[in-house]
């Protein structure tokens, strides 16, 4: 295992404020992340798994703790810098799909590209590699999200989250949303986009989807309370149903 974490999270506390009362959504959270590890999050509605992706994937700050990308303390950064950050290390899938409905399946696809000053041909080209990986077809490229079902809007999430190969993917329930079928396809390429030294977290309520990771972490009341050796014959490309 290589020294530095990609991500790691020290004594991270979140609080949310609404009027006098007070919620937390993490209480003194620690995790540390190696490049190339595929790992889920798991555990009961309202534990903080969705808090933790997101200040992991720098969309918001901890109350307390610190918060370290590749050995850089982000807690004093700007916006801007984060934002810079953001684009350059992580990509996103969202529970909703979070997609931009005045914008093509392409121009979607395409977004974290454009910061970086990639040229529009190769945006093209590699959009529709990412949507077709993902098990998705070129035809939809033209169209606006809202003319596809949602299972095929998540794979275009999916696509835009993986196009700028991030350092890190952090997924949200990223199977939530789609049949049998489709999860599988794409717990296949999490799989593959792993095998090729991708570094995942996916949040899932699903065994058959956390069990094809190599490590689970249990999460209660805003805290990794076990860390559970998933088993891969329960993993859901492996089972016959
Ligand atoms: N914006 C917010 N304002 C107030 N409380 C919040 C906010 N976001 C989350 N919380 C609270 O923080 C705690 C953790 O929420 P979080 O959404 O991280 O849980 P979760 O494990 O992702 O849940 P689920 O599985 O239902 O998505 C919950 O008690 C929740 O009510």
């Amino acid at each position: 295992m290589p020294a530095r974490p990609i991500l790691e999270l020290v004594n991270v506390t979140k609080a949310y404020r609404v009027g006098e009362t007070v919620t937390w959504g993490l209480r003194g959270l620690s995790l540390r992340i190696y490049p190339g590890e595929f790992i889920s999050v798991m555990g009961p509605s309202g534990s903080g798994k969705t808090t933790l992706l997101n200040i992991a994937g720098l969309l918001d700050r901890p109350t307390s703790g610190k918060v370290y990308i590749d050995g850089l303390d982000v807690s004093r950064l700007r916006d801007r810098e984060l934002a810079r950050l953001r684009n350059k290390y992580i990509g996103f899938v969202f529970q909703q799909f979070n997609l931009i409905n005045r914008l093509t399946v392409l121009e979607n696809i395409e977004l974290p590209l454009i910061p970086r000053g990639v040229p529009r041909h190769e945006r093209r080209k590699k959009a529709e590699e990412a949507l077709v990986s993902v098990g998705g077809d070129p035809s939809w490229l033209p169209k606006k999200p809202l003319q596809l079902s949602g299972g095929q809007q998540q794979r275009v999430a999916i696509a835009r989250a993986i196009v700028g190969e991030p350092l890190i993917l952090l997924a949200d329930e990223p199977t939530g949303a789609l049949d049998r079928r489709t999860a599988k396809r794409v717990v296949n390429t999490f799989i593959s986009l792993n095998k090729r030294g991708q570094t995942i977290v996916v949040v899932t309520h699903d065994p058959e989807v956390a069990n094809c990771t190599h490590k689970i972490y249990m999460i209660r009341d805003g805290n990794i309370v076990e860390v559970v050796e998933p088993d891969i014959s329960r993993c859901i490309i492996n089972t016959v149903r």
